[in-house]
């Protein structure tokens, strides 16, 4: 595969997160970045209901880091079972229950999106995709939990590795089950002149 088309004449984005998947997928395009976690308690927005949680974090996140004059991104991705939030899973047993809680039915990730434009406006923006677990076997769980993979990730799986075994389906955009909606950034930095007058 050829590199993307450059774009390093940008503004780089500081991207509000320490998420690697993030990272990696603002690389893959090839937009210059730096990475600035915001390292918010994310527990004291935990009365919200999912979706309002994942706009508000990313909201938090992207006010934490933004200084006069610079591109700000920030997300925030949560993972909800007929209205409860699955977290990050604190431990393998705790990842174990959630896979249980998971398995043979569907669930909705929610992935908050915020941009801060030099001049200090915010715009969010909420991305949501449905997903659909098979129904799991005992010894499948047990393999997945035995992985880790799941230990750093809300709902305790990642669709993008390992965990794409898990899945019998999806609808909507994968990218926002990974963390990061690109195209919903994609076009909200189009809109906001990020790109510059002629794209
Ligand atoms: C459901 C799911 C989540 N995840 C990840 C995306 C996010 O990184 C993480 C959810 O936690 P977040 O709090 O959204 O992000 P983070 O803690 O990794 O990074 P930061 O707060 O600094 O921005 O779960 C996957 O990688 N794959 C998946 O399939």
């Amino acid at each position: 595969m050829n590199p993307p088309p450059s774009l390093s004449d940008l503004p780089p984005l500081v991207l509000a997160s320490a998420s690697p998947r993030r990272a990696e997928l603002l690389r893959r395009l090839g937009l210059p970045f730096r990475a600035c976690p915001a390292n918010l308690d994310e527990t004291t927005l935990a009365h919200l209901p999912p979706a309002q949680m994942a706009r508000a974090l990313a909201q938090e996140k992207a006010k934490a880091v933004w200084k006069a004059g610079e591109w700000v991104l920030a997300a925030d991705t949560v993972v909800a079972l007929e209205g409860a939030v699955l977290g990050k899973p604190a431990n393998a047993q705790e990842n174990r229950r959630f896979l249980e809680q998971l398995s043979g039915r569907s669930h909705v990730v929610y992935t908050g999106v915020s941009i801060v434009i030099p001049r200090g406006e915010l715009h969010s923006t909420v991305a949501e995709a449905e997903v659909i677990f098979r129904r799991l076997t005992p010894w499948e769980i047990q393999w997945y939990v035995e992985s880790g993979e799941g230990l750093d990730k809300a709902g305790g799986y990642g669709a993008q590795g390992l965990g794409m075994v898990l899945l019998e389906g999806l609808r909507g955009d994968f990218y926002t089950v990974m963390g990061l909606p690109v195209s919903r950034v994609w076009e909200r930095l189009t809109e906001l002149g990020y790109f510059g007058g002629a794209r």
